[in-house]
């Protein structure tokens, strides 16, 4: 193949996203064999970024190799396994109900199967089942696969708090960055237009251009139309930003379910935006602040999951009912999680271990509601700073 001709231009269509931070015109180098991928999760975010994951390998078989497995916890509905009624008919009912998913999408149900010989790993499942999926990968991944989590959590355990692409790298040995970014997944499935952001550094063993992934190749995988995507090398802000918002949408899931309104769930987003950003300041200081302003992933995400995510819903109906946390979750999202329920716990004992609980009165202040019932009515008081010294 000719220089020219080794080269694929990717400006039309696909890769037009009119971004300043990555080039909304990628010229990309066919790769010497196509990345082959897999998705591990086909929850309902886990099917959306496999379905455009799956319509991005079709459409660059240079690059990908067209067959993506998605690895699915296997379940019966209705007497028949899922992954037959995904590979049948192409849709997963219980998750992603009203989408069709592309023919080129192979639901798996053997983890160690889908990723035999894989180039790139998305990691989409709810953190809660992270560790365990590591557990049974380890010594079936080869060191030069590469990975991008989607998952929003933490990892809170031995070696304190860590970012879940950093437990990825270091339970597998591979190296992974992170997706993030104001993305309701029914509406990138039904592909009204959103933003995402990505993620990743190069890591030292990088084999170079056509050979291994760069943020081309990530922005080829994951840029659609309907989902524009920008590169970045931020994965610890990205990171911060999309565990610790789901903690803040339980918080305007209370005031919104007491009948506050919208001033209160500013007030609770603009608090919460503050907490966010010191706990990026103090335990990952490499993390960027301008990331959560310019990025999808930040501000962005904050306001969409406060308005129409799962955990604002499973707040909202807390608050109107009396009913507990995980009544609520299995009630509303017939078993979906609502990952700011195990976040707050999670950022809560952290906290307390390193003695600065009282530095995110709002994370607190949830994690007090969720877990020992503490009155929601009394949340403003909980979370003002109170400044009532006299000279
Ligand atoms: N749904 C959304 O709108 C978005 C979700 N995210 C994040 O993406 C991650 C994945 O979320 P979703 O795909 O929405 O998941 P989900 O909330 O739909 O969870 C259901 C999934 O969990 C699986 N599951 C249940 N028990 C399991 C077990 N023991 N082991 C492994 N898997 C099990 C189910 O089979 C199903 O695939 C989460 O961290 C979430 O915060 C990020 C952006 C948008
Ligand atoms: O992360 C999300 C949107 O970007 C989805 O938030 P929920 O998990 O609260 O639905």
């Amino acid at each position: 193949m000719s220089a020219a001709a080794d080269r694929l231009n990717l400006t039309s269509g696909h890769l037009n996203a009119g971004r300043k931070r990555s080039s909304s015109s990628v010229s990309l180098k066919a790769a010497e064999k196509p990345f082959k991928v897999t998705v591990i999760g086909s929850g309902n975010w886990g099917t959306t970024i496999a379905k455009v994951v799956a319509e991005n390998c079709k459409g660059y078989p240079e690059v990908f190799a067209p067959i993506v497995q998605m690895w699915v916890f296997e379940e019966e509905i209705n007497g028949e396994k899922l992954t037959e009624i995904i590979n049948t008919r192409h849709q997963n009912v219980k998750y992603l109900p009203g989408i069709t998913l592309p023919d080129n999408l192979v639901a798996n149900p053997d983890l160690i199967d889908s990723v035999k010989d894989v180039d790139i790993i998305v990691f989409n499942i709810p953190h809660q089942f992270l560790p365990r999926i590591c557990s049974q990968l380890k010594g079936h991944v080869d060191s030069h696969v590469r990975a991008i989590s989607c998952l929003k959590g933490f990892e809170v355990g031995a070696k304190g708090v860590q970012l879940l692409s950093s437990y990825i790298t270091e339970e597998l040995g591979i190296q992974c960055g992170a997706l993030s970014g104001a993305n309701i997944a029914t509406e990138v499935a039904q592909e009204h237009w959103s933003e995402t952001t990505v993620a990743y550094h190069i890591p030292k063993d990088f084999r170079g251009e056509g050979k291994d992934v760069d943020h081309k190749v990530l922005k080829a995988l994951f840029h659609r139309p309907y989902f524009h995507v920008s590169v970045i090398e931020d994965v610890a802000g990205i990171s911060i930003c999309g565990a610790l918002k789901n903690v803040v949408a339980l918080g305007c899931g209370f005031v919104e379910g007491l009948g506050w309104g919208n001033n209160a769930s500013a007030a609770i987003q603009r608090v919460g935006l503050g907490e966010i950003i010191r706990f990026g300041q103090m335990f990952f200081p490499e993390s960027r602040e301008e990331t959560y302003y310019q990025e999808s992933a930040g501000v962005a995400d904050l306001i969409t999951t406060c308005a129409g995510g799962r955990n604002v819903k499973v707040a909202r109906l807390m608050a109107t009912s009396g009913k507990d946390a995980w009544e609520c979750e299995k009630e509303l999202l017939n078993g979906q999680s609502a990952q700011g329920l195990i976040t707050c716990k999670e950022v809560h004992e952290w906290l307390e271990t390193c003695g600065s609980v009282e530095d995110f009165p709002l994370f607190e202040a949830v994690y007090q509601i969720v877990y020992n019932n503490y009155p929601m009515k009394n949340l403003p008081d909980m979370i003002e700073e109170l400044d009532l010294h006299e000279d």
